[in-house]
């Protein structure tokens, strides 16, 4: 049973994640007559079953823990995974960046681990459609555990392809295309073919190099918009009596965003490129290059 978007008392089935007063966390899952184990003596489940998120509770030694229900952010970073998989400051951006509205017609590549399919299927609600594209079997597997995990058995609209979303993809009217793959470049070609007008392409890339060959391929390609390139990086706060600043640790880099849009059939945009004037990386520069790019 999925434990997200749900409400009410806590049921058999479910996902609980138990905090004690240090902060640290345990997911549990509930199971009518059965306890956790923890160094402060046993939890009762059935201490929770039945009752709202938000209670606290106290094991059989009487250290209490609050309970709630998983944040769908909470939960992705914790989830089983083969490969590395989209954060949520990252996911957030997606979903406003690339504007993944409900109704949405989305293609992702690749699907990984499915944290960010998980973001996209609640954005596109049930209206839309995602269509979701997995090279490697073992890590289309995670992704259907994981996803059935937060959005329930048969999400609407949703479908999981195994294979190389340059060869195996079905969709032709696309809306969003999003791509977290190694080589993004090479989706261009098809994300020209079968974006809509108007439709945006979103790149997670991780590496500086992968930034600058996916801009550049956007660029030779023709027919979008210049690309915008960003990063986030997130930062907590210490919040203790006047001691109020930045934490010492953060999330600092994760990967850069770029997104375009798609022009209209026959139309260039008015947009300045910033790609290299001919013969600006000629025989006499030693500076660096973007990455592909060829001496003139
Ligand atoms: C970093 S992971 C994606 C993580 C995922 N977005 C998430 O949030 O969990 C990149 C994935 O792209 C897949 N991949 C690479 N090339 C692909 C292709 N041509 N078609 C489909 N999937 C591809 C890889 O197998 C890998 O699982």
């Amino acid at each position: 049973m999925t434990s997200f978007m749900r409400s009410g008392p806590l049921e058999p089935g479910e996902w609980v994640r138990l905090t004690d007063p240090k902060g640290r966390k345990h997911n549990v899952q509930l199971e009518a007559g059965t306890a956790f184990s923890t160094k402060k003596g046993q939890i009762s489940h059935d201490d929770m079953i039945g009752h709202p998120e938000g209670i606290v509770i106290e094991s059989s030694m009487g250290a209490p823990y609050q309970v709630f229900r998983p944040l769908l952010f909470e939960y992705v970073v914790s989830m089983p995974r083969g490969v590395a998989i989209i954060y949520p400051k990252d996911a957030a951006q997606i979903v406003t960046q690339a504007d993944i509205y409900p109704g949405a017609r989305v293609v992702e590549a690749g699907a990984g681990s499915g944290s960010l399919t998980s973001y996209l299927l609640r954005a596109i609600g049930p209206q839309g459609t995602l269509g979701s594209y997995e090279i490697r079997e073992d890590f289309a597997e995670n992704v259907v555990r994981n996803v059935h995990q937060v959005a329930g058995p048969n999400p609407p609209g949703w479908t999981l392809t195994v294979g190389d979303v340059r060869e195996v993809i079905t969709e032709t009217e696309i809306d969003r295309l999003i791509l977290d793959m190694v080589d993004p470049w090479t989706c261009i070609p098809l994300a020209a073919d079968r974006l809509v007008p108007g439709g945006i392409l979103c790149a997670y890339v991780a590496t500086t190099t992968q930034l600058s060959r996916f801009v550049e391929t956007v660029r030779e390609q023709g027919g979008f918009t210049e690309p915008r390139a960003w990063e986030t990086l997130e930062r907590d706060w210490h919040l203790e009596g006047l001691a109020v600043r930045p934490d010492h640790k953060m999330n600092g880099h994760t990967a850069f965003l770029v997104t375009a849009r798609r022009m209209a059939p026959g139309q260039t945009s008015l947009e300045k490129s910033r790609r290299p004037a001919p013969g600006a990386y000629g025989p006499d520069y030693h500076g660096p290059r973007p990455a592909g790019f060829v001496a003139e």
